[in-house]
């Protein structure tokens, strides 16, 4: 199955007038999206920043190609005052408000995804929403960070080199921004690794590990990649991730009221999966 497209333009960010049964609707949607494939396309989300970032002029974007934001390091979730010291401070002076305008963009839209999400599975709105209350404080380790792909030189290849390795996020749900350069990799469930290209106007939002513990495996948390450039091509990539994490001390229990996975604090479940991936290294 291929990664669906959902129309949220009934719900979008400022429209509140929405009737009980869109909400459903639209929670059928996600529930087949996020249980056959665990990845969707969202349009019409209203969401306006993503276009003001991935359009400013190259030299804007610069301050960003440090090497600071490979995706070796997408398991070293920094909070977000500590990314604003890497902020740039020059060229542009709007920048910082920008980004914190995005981030409470990707906020509010993740909450909206959060409660059609409980509506399709017949759970109350509020089941998800309840254990993200504090996403932009310090109780919440909710992340929005870029991404910058280098380009690759051919001779210096791997094998089997990706630009970032095969991996699920942890949290409760990832909205992904990218630029128009491809690569990117879902994981269906007949093992095959099918496309996620950029859609112009679409947010791609995808179930994270968490998540998939307290649904009991019914959302699932699909394994994902991004492919190296073709050989030759020496373009690099731009992505923007919005990492969302239930509060610190939310207690995560199976949503079924089975005891399929025992409760775990959401910042314990984080570390945990923190030491793991050190550890591999
Ligand atoms: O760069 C992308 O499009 C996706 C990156 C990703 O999957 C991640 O950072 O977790
Ligand atoms: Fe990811």
């Amino acid at each position: 199955m291929e990664i669906p497209v959902v129309d949220l333009c009934v719900y979008k960010l400022g429209k509140d007038n929405v009737s009980v049964e869109q909400l459903e609707k639209l929670g059928q949607e996600l529930r087949s999206a996020f249980t056959e494939v665990g990845f969707v396309y969202v349009k019409n989300t209203g969401i306006t920043q993503e276009e003001s970032f991935f359009d400013l002029p190259e030299d804007v974007k610069k301050p960003f190609r440090r090497g600071t934001y490979s995706c070796d390091i997408n398991h070293g979730w920094v909070s977000l005052e500590t990314e604003r010291h890497n902020w740039p401070s020059d060229g542009i002076e709007d920048f910082r408000d920008v980004h914190i305008s995005f981030f409470l963009s990707c906020k509010e839209l993740s909450l909206r995804v959060l409660r059609i999400m409980a509506l399709g599975l017949g759970l109350q709105p509020e089941t998800f929403l309840n254990a993200h209350k504090h996403i932009g404080s310090d109780l919440n380790k909710t992340t929005l960070r870029t991404l910058f792909y280098p380009p690759v030189e051919t001779e210096s290849v791997k094998k089997d080199q990706l630009r970032c390795g095969e991996h699920s996020d942890y949290g409760s749900i990832t909205l992904v921004f990218q630029s128009s350069k491809g690569g990117l990799q879902v994981l269906n469930r007949a093992g095959e690794y099918i496309s996620a290209p950029s859609i112009p106007g679409t947010v791609l939002i995808n179930i994270a590990d968490l998540m998939q513990r307290w649904t009991s495996d019914v959302y699932v948390s699909a394994v994902h990649r991004v492919l190296l450039p073709p050989p030759g091509d020496l373009s690099s990539r731009q992505s923007l991730a919005f990492f969302v994490q239930p509060d610190d001390e939310a207690v995560i229990s199976c949503c079924d009221g089975s005891d399929k996975y025992p409760p775990v604090r959401s910042i314990d479940y984080l570390l945990s999966r923190f030491s793991e991936s050190y550890g591999k290294k």
